[in-house]
């Protein structure tokens, strides 16, 4: 079964690095686990502590990740902080045909080469608020992960992601993550709307 043919299809949450869209997809799978479910992406980047492989991520080498790109194996991938990313056509076939709502936390590229190839998917994007990359310097600060280094090239990239969230067509709603409580209840809606559900579906 091809990914365009399924009938439920993913929603893609979308954003800048420090935003918060890790955040609230975590408490969505976390709320929902009958409902959601996310798929786990291979990268080539060594394993923060606290994370665990085959859980957080497929930790793989930069070979074999070559080797995945050639056969055609992911839905989208993207080179990030000097790292390797990507997504596998696979994991998200299998978790659909589970009958869960496939949940993807994709950066920029990633989604434009999503809907090159036409996937059908529901496209958010969460915005810092008032489109501030201050707030996002300061949540990534916060976080206590990142080398200044790293921090400095996220910046240099969230501004091209906010340049591209501006583009008319691409994204299917923009939720500004001021308050998080108020961020997730609009994430929510956006999901159970779009599919016809009233209410939220009870498990
Ligand atoms: N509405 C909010 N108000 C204040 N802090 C927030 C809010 N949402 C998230 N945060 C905090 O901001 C930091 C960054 O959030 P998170 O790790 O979810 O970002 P992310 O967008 O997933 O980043 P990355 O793409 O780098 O993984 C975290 O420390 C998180 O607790």
């Amino acid at each position: 079964m091809s990914i365009a043919q399924t009938e439920t299809s993913p929603t893609i949450i979308s954003g800048p690095s420090g935003v918060g869209k890790g955040t609230l997809y975590k408490r969505l799978l976390t709320d929902h686990p009958g409902v959601f479910a996310t798929t786990i992406s291979h990268t080539t980047r060594a394993p923060r502590p606290g994370e665990t492989r085959d859980v957080d991520y497929y930790f793989i080498e930069k070979s074999e990740f070559e080797g995945m790109i050639d056969s055609n194996a992911f839905v989208e991938h993207a080179q990030f902080g000097g790292n390797r990313y990507g997504t596998s056509k696979k994991t998200i076939e299998d978790l659909t045909a589970s009958g869960k709502i496939v949940v993807l936390d994709i950066e920029m590229e990633g989604v434009k080469q999503i809907k090159m190839a036409g996937m059908n998917a529901r496209y958010v994007f969460i915005a810092p608020p008032g489109g501030s990359l201050e707030v996002l310097e300061s949540r990534l600060r916060g976080r206590g992960t990142e080398t200044e280094e790293s921090i400095s090239k996220r910046l240099k990239q969230a501004e091209k992601e906010l340049e591209f969230s501006k583009t008319v067509g691409v994204h299917d709603v923009v939720i500004y993550n001021d308050d998080l409580d108020t961020a997730y209840a609009e994430l929510k809606d956006f999901i159970f709307k779009e599919r016809g559900v009233q209410d939220q579906p009870v498990e």
